[in-house]
């Protein structure tokens, strides 16, 4: 569950990028988050990722008020939301499975049970015997579906992705895609911003666009 009550952002002391923004996701729904660039798709996924702060406003996680989250409880939400960004921030020192293993260092997980977990989100995306090889050796999609993986590792209820079928072709933006209705067909609540609306059209069932500073929902929600 994802609820926003009266949320505003800012940055520094500029104009409001987000004003008075209202909305509650159920678990389970896919959401298409659209608007021309510059509208605020990723500062209001970025909220949600509690990667920014709102300048006002309550952001609720699962009913946890995550804009005030302890520093504490802050690997709670780390684990609730996979985050999938416009740069997909591979490690390109490392092979395929020890950037997937990254997220795991944390989580107190004996070694052989977090190779299984990495090799597990790894079959989950397509990339079985891909392991071994450096992200730099990987297509596009490769790596798109690699940045997944990783983002999947520690089973979140919660998937957001930024434009991860930007710079793709349409197969592969279409593989991509399937892979995210893999995951919320399993129950993970999904948001993803794009400019594709064609292709989201064929996914999503509810809308959010940004416009112009203005917001319009749109509910064909499950
Ligand atoms: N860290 C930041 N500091 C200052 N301004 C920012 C910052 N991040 C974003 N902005 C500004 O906020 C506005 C919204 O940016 P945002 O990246 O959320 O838009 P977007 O809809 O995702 O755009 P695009 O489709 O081009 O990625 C833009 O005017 C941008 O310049």
């Amino acid at each position: 569950m994802i609820e926003f009550q009266h949320v505003f952002k800012s940055y520094g002391r500029g104009r409001n990028i987000l004003a008075d923004i209202n909305f509650r996701i159920e678990p389970g729904e896919f959401v298409f988050v659209s608007g021309p660039s510059g509208a605020g798709k990723s500062t209001l996924l970025k909220l949600i990722g509690g990667l920014e702060p709102p300048s006002r406003g309550a952001i609720l996680v699962n009913g946890h008020r995550s804009d005030r989250m302890p520093a504490r409880a802050r690997p709670y939400l780390r684990r609730a939301i996979g985050v999938i960004l416009q740069d997909v921030h591979l490690l390109y020192d490392r092979s395929a499975i020890q950037n997937v293993l990254l997220p795991l260092a944390v989580t107190g997980l004996a070694p052989a049970q977090a190779q299984s977990r990495a090799r597990a989100a790894l079959e989950k995306v397509g990339l079985s015997g891909k392991e071994d090889l450096n992200p730099i050796e990987m297509s596009g999609g490769e790596q798109q579906r690699l940045a997944i993986a990783r983002a999947i590792v520690n089973r979140p209820s919660i998937l957001i992705a930024d434009e991860p079928t930007a710079s793709l072709d349409d197969d592969s933006a279409r593989r991509i895609m399937d892979v995210f209705r893999d995951f919320n067909r399993v129950g993970v609540t999904t948001l993803i911003a794009s400019h594709d609306l064609a292709l989201m059209a064929s996914y999503a069932r509810r809308t959010m666009r940004i416009e112009a500073g203005r917001f319009h929902d749109t509910t064909g929600a499950p």
